[in-house]
């Protein structure tokens, strides 16, 4: 059905509800935010296009000489709102109705409601989201399951919410007969509805910013803060916004990406997966650069460990919150040793950044709050390390930043990859853009990481496994086959007929087998969603 609303054309079905998000004025908002915004979205786009070819030619990224005087400037971002301050750990998922009631009830400190990489962005996902955290904000959530009744405790998590990123479009939506963009989309309906809710509630509209590639999107980010606020007539500075650092550009302009927000800043975050996923874009064309199986990119690389204590040293010096990340581990069922194991290695994870200096971590799911929660509280006395780790004695270079990590490449990480990624790719084609497959949290970021190894495995000089067989074309289809009927063996022949595998193997072949790196994976799934 379309509606047409003054200036914007909703093109999605309009479900009993959803009337309550997709508000005439509301979508006067979001129109708005198009109009004036859309455009250098797009510009930024095509700079990132730019970059790219330019990264194709065999440049390498480096700290901009433009903006000297911002890293060597002595300045700090504006001041934190009280329930920012202690953010020890912080719960993520999907904006799912039964999830966003138990990831705040969870006894994390924050709930990061992500429409990013733990959701398939169908149209239904989005409004049901939005009507979600309209119900979460206002505290009326409730949800039947099985039996079970899910309602929200006295004390709950502070939520963040997650727009899509940049490059992302909804395409149900309609301004100027051009799709609105995802990002635009999803922070506009999340703000117009809920800001003076959460204002009044005594917390605010605080967001988490995925994927940003330069401080020039900082800005632009910065901008539609804002606009919205003059908007709807809230006090300049309200919104807070934590960017994620998980592109190795931003890396480069860390302090450049706080200046650019910093009366909106709320610091940043070691998106780990996608940042290997970028590094490994960036420099497809590299022929020095290759990453070893995907189980060996660990935290304790060096540019993985530069790239978190750079972070932790940037922000500190700038008094704003140094996020870590996500461990990929989840509980395992039925199985207490690999449990066990499992915990063991989210706990070492989290005492490697409670230790190193970061005031918080991610956690994806509720049985890891305590095991987090206890580390940070034996390592972290205060609400947070801003003012006690400060790492003036760390020097972190461009080099250490793009160090090529050593290791092998082996049929296990490759059959790994393939299995995974198109198991993945089947799963957000359903409608659920986070999915436990063997013990492991995976998302739209993890799964880019296994797509863009294959990819560059096979044009790769080094794309050799640790026997010396070449990783080809061949070998791709081979596995592929292989693992194929494996999960076929698996799930069994009809739930392989009903659960889109052959659109996901047939998307996940134009990912690796097209010469042309595709930019995100969700941007071709999101053809077929
Ligand atoms: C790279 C990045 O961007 S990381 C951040 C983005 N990724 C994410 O946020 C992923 C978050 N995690 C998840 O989505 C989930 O944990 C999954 C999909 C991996 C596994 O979920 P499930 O298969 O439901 O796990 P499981 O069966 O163990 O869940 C047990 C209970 O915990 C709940 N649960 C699990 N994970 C979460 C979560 N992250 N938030 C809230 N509740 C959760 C389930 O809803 C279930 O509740 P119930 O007992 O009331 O039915
Ligand atoms: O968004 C987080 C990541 O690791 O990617
Ligand atoms: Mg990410």
């Amino acid at each position: 059905m379309a509606t047409q609303a003054a200036e914007v054309k909703v093109v999605g079905d309009i479900r009993p509800g959803y009337e309550e998000i997709l508000t005439s004025d509301a979508l006067k908002f979001i129109a708005e935010l198009e109009r004036n915004f859309g455009r250098r979205r797009k510009e930024l786009l095509q700079n990132r296009h730019k970059r790219q070819q330019e990264f194709d030619q065999g440049k390498k990224p480096d700290f901009l000489p433009e903006t000297r005087h911002i890293r060597e400037g002595d300045w700090t971002i504006a001041p934190i709102p009280e329930d920012l301050k202690d953010r020890r750990v912080e719960i993520t998922g999907p904006v799912d109705r039964k999830m966003i009631i138990n990831a705040l009830n969870s006894g994390a400190k924050m709930f990061m409601a992500c429409f990013e990489d733990a959701s398939s962005p169908t149209w239904d996902n989005m409004i049901q989201g939005q009507l979600n955290l309209r119900d979460a904000v206002n505290g009326t959530i409730t949800f039947e399951d099985k039996g079970k009744s899910y309602q929200l405790n006295d004390e709950t998590a502070v939520l963040i919410v997650r727009p899509r990123g940049l490059h992302l479009e909804e395409k149900h939506v309609l301004v100027d007969d051009q799709p609105i963009s995802g990002s635009l989309f999803d922070f506009g309906l999340f703000f117009y509805h809920n800001a003076k809710s959460l204002i009044e509630k005594g917390t605010g509209p605080y967001f988490y910013l995925p994927k940003l590639e330069s401080h020039l999107e900082a800005r632009l980010w910065n901008d539609v803060f804002t606009f919205a606020q003059k908007y709807v007539g809230i006090t300049q500075g309200t919104i807070k916004a934590t960017v994620l650092i998980e592109t190795i550009l931003a890396a480069f302009e860390m302090d450049e990406i706080l200046y650019e927000l910093k009366e909106h800043s709320a610091g940043l975050n070691c998106g780990r997966w996608d940042y290997i996923f970028s590094y490994l874009k960036k420099f497809r064309n590299h022929p020095d650069v290759i990453l070893p199986d995907r189980s060996q990119v660990t935290m304790t690389v060096p540019f993985m460990r530069a790239y978190s204590l750079l972070t932790i040293q940037t922000c500190h010096k700038r008094k704003a919150p140094a996020i870590g990340g996500m461990a990929a581990q989840i509980p395992v069922k039925n199985n207490p040793e690999a449990n066990e194991a499992a915990f063991q290695k989210v706990r070492a994870d989290k005492e490697r950044e409670a230790k190193d200096g970061h005031d918080g971590t991610w956690v994806a799911h509720p049985g890891l709050v305590p095991v987090a929660m206890e580390v940070f509280n034996k390592e972290m006395k205060t609400p947070n390390q801003i003012e006690t780790k400060t790492l003036e004695d760390l020097t972190v270079t461009g080099d250490d930043l793009l160090e090529v990590p050593e290791g092998d490449i082996t049929e296990e990480g490759v059959r790994m990859n393939i299995s995974v990624g198109i198991q993945y790719m089947a799963s957000w084609l359903h409608g659920r853009g986070a999915a436990p497959i063997n013990n492991l949290m995976e998302d739209a970021a993890t799964a880019e990481i296994s797509r863009a190894q294959l990819w560059q495995w096979i044009r790769h000089p080094k794309g050799v496994l640790a026997d010396g067989r070449k990783v080809t074309v061949e070998l791709y289809e081979q596995l592929k086959n292989e693992e194929m009927e494996k999960i076929k063996q698996q799930v069994g022949e009809e739930a392989f007929e009903k659960g889109r595998f052959e659109e996901a193997v047939e998307l996940f072949d134009r990912l690796i087998l097209d010469d042309q790196f595709v930019e995100f994976l969700t941007l071709p799934g999101y053809e077929i969603l």
